[in-house]
């Protein structure tokens, strides 16, 4: 492991073709669509710590989750896992088994025919981390025991489980290749909340035990307050802000940040002005010039309609706001 952040995300986007079929475009005159789904962002993760990024549905944080595990390839940018391009390691499978994700809907994503046993241990199988049934075997049951559930549940099915526990599964699976490093796209926002609670601490729990290192992608700005060491707020593609989580809560500066907060029952915002903020996200496709969150900006003046405002530090975070930058926030 190296002493540099375990991730580096360096001005990365990924673009989608959009366009019609070619025939459908010539008759409506049109020219090629291209979708900016994620629209060139920077941030790092240091090891052991947790990173979560939060926005509305839409802003492209699970693009930046698949470009993180190699799943997408960036359009430009580069992402370094602990100091190697992850485009030139993406065929290595030791590399490949430092880094697992773990998905919203563990249903989805657990092979309902296969025992919980089999689910646990293919990555051990896919990576070729141990040889022999015995020792798989043991494995696993020591992978669930870890996850709170018993070496007894393998020999079950996954539709025997609540969801919280189809949860812990996942959890199990993720961990059985010993990864060094996480991706946990909405983990939680298919439970109720109790459960939430559950699971999240587990994460934090398995986090000290293991030395993990996490990248958190939620819609929920309350669910990652519990989990994070920094958070990133998404709108549209660009990260408009960065801090230390309890720096967030206690000053949120950019206008989009402090929206979402308003959303949050209970959270006292005392000494901040109300930043009601409403209409839509606009489409990725045709974003607004200038910066793309003016049109719901309350603070949007004739800079903000034209110029594209960039990441600068602000206290201990970056924003990327005008109107923080000239102080009429
Ligand atoms: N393979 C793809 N082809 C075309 N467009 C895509 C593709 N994947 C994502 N998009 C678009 O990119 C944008 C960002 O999507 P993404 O799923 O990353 O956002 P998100 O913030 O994770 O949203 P959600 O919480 O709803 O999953 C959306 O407009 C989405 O429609």
């Amino acid at each position: 492991m190296s002493a540099g952040p375990m991730l580096e995300v360096q001005n990365v986007a990924r673009h989608f073709d959009v366009s019609k079929p070619v025939l459908q475009r010539l008759i409506a005159r049109e020219g090629r669509r291209t979708l900016r789904a994620v629209d060139g962002i920077s941030f790092d993760i240091p090891t052991g710590t947790t990173l979560s990024l939060v926005g509305e549905s839409g802003c492209g944080k699970s693009t930046v989750a698949r470009l993180v595990v190699g799943l997408y390839g960036p359009s430009f940018g580069k992402v370094l896992f602990d100091g190697q391009d992850l485009a030139k390691a993406r065929a290595d499978s030791a590399q490949r088994s430092r880094m697992q994700m773990i998905f919203q809907d563990p249903y989805a994503s657990l092979n309902p025919r296969w025992r919980v046993v089999d689910i646990v241990a293919e990555p051990i199988r896919a990576f070729r981390l141990l040889k022999g049934k015995k020792a798989i075997l043991a494995r696993v049951g020591e992978l669930l025991t870890q996850v709170g559930l018993s070496p007894l549940d393998g020999q079950k099915y996954p539709h025997e489980f609540s969801g919280g526990q189809r949860q812990r599964i996942s959890i199990a699976r993720a961990l059985s290749s010993n990864p060094e490093f996480l991706v946990c796209d909405e983990p939680t926002s298919a439970l109720d909340v109790s459960v939430q609670a559950q699971i999240l601490n587990l994460m934090k729990e398995l986090q000290q035990r293991l030395g993990l290192t996490y990248l958190f992608i939620s819609h929920n700005l309350a669910v990652v307050r519990q989990v994070s060491d920094r958070i990133g707020v998404m709108y549209l593609g660009k990260l408009v802000e960065l801090a230390p989580a309890e720096s967030l809560f206690e000053r949120p500066r950019h206008p989009y940040t402090r929206a979402l907060m308003e959303a949050i029952p209970d959270l006292e915002m005392t000494g901040r002005q109300r930043i009601p903020v409403g209409g839509e996200v606009p489409s990725p496709i045709s974003p607004p010039p200038g910066c793309t969150f003016h049109p719901r900006c309350p603070l949007a003046n004739d800079r903000c309609r034209v110029e594209v405002p960039v990441m600068k530090a602000a206290l201990d975070g970056m924003v990327a706001c005008h109107a923080v930058e000239e102080e009429r926030d």
